[in-house]
């Protein structure tokens, strides 16, 4: 059964992908139009624009779409996540990796990946996490995630698309540096000193798939501690597997869920949250149990 919606805001980033803006607009406006009274297409002009289009006049639609990568879709997410009245959010997958597009099971074909907002069979609400006064949909990383997305250059980025994340892991991991991290989550404390640092609600990181347990819906965030020791099964599963899957019998790697974490940092360092480059110290994550709906793929 479609749904018919009576407002939609289709929000683009015209720099996203490889510059096929055109044909994709030209490939999903004609069946959005046919499930509305009215389209509203937004072209983003500039980094930020696409949080202040969807803060601004996000409660005016029944439906955002957003057509763009990891980093547009973040935007969204922070511009929604704040609204008492938000729309329904739907990912059309216009970037590079398109992490989160990926977590939702949302095809990468741009064709296919309309037919799941017009067929809206299936929608989840979602959790997101707010990490101090910005949100999260995807993940939260420091160390060598940060370092690997801080290494990426635009235009390699373009050229070699997701294998390039790969490349720049692999350059940054020549070095890995050392970070001193206290974790207050569920009543215990964790002081370790780990090479990464990863907080993850969604299931994609550089269109590599995390393990199977991380879950969009659970109210719960996944953190894992990467010690020097697991660095070699970090290696692994980055680089050489994709099953979504991480057997660790020696405890190099430690894994926690928690519904909230206080994140403290010795020194203050870059921080990756859904792609996008900050820099912290002192963080706290807090799940926001379903708070966004969201259109998604089938099951896998
Ligand atoms: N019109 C614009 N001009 C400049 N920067 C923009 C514009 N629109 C969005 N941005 C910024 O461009 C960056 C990259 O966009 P986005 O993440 O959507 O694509 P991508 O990097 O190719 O995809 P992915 O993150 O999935 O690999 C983001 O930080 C976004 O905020």
């Amino acid at each position: 059964m479609t749904i018919f919606y009576s407002k939609i805001l289709l929000v683009c980033n015209g720099k996203a992908g490889r510059g096929e803006l055109e044909i994709n607009l030209m490939e999903v406006t004609p069946p959005l139009l046919d499930i509305c009274d009215a389209l509203t297409v937004h072209k983003t002009k500039d980094k930020d624009d696409a949080e202040k289009i969807c803060r601004e006049t996000g409660q005016e639609y029944d439906l955002v779409v957003i057509m763009g990568g990891d980093g547009t879709v973040h935007e969204a997410v922070n511009g929604l996540a704040r609204l008492s009245l938000k729309p329904k959010l739907a990912i059309l997958p216009g970037g590079t990796c398109n992490d989160f597009a990926r977590s939702l099971n949302i095809p990468m074909n741009m064709g296919q990946a309309v037919e799941t907002i017009t067929a809206s069979q299936y929608e989840k609400d979602i959790d997101i996490v707010k990490a101090g006064d910005r949100y999260f949909s995807n993940f939260w990383g420091t160390g060598l995630v940060s370092k690997t997305s801080d290494n990426i250059d635009a235009g390699s980025k373009n050229v070699l698309g997701r294998l390039s994340y790969y490349i720049s892991a692999f350059q940054s991991i020549q070095d890995p540096e050392l970070l001193n991290v206290t974790i207050t989550a569920n009543g215990k404390v964790y002081r370790e000193e780990v090479v990464m640092l990863l907080a993850a609600n969604g299931r994609s990181i550089g269109a590599n798939p995390l393990p199977a347990s991380i879950d969009l819906e659970d109210g719960l965030i996944d953190i894992y501690m990467v010690k020097k020791t697991g660095f070699p099964l970090l290696k692994e599963f980055f680089m050489i597997r994709s099953t979504g899957e991480v057997s660790d019998p020696t405890n190099d790697i430690i894994h926690i869920q928690a519904p909230a974490a206080d994140i403290h940092l010795d020194e203050k360092e870059k921080v990756d949250m859904d792609g996008e480059l900050y820099e912290e110290q002192n963080q706290t994550l807090e799940v926001l149990k379903h708070h966004l709906r969201l259109i998604v793929g089938e099951d896998k």
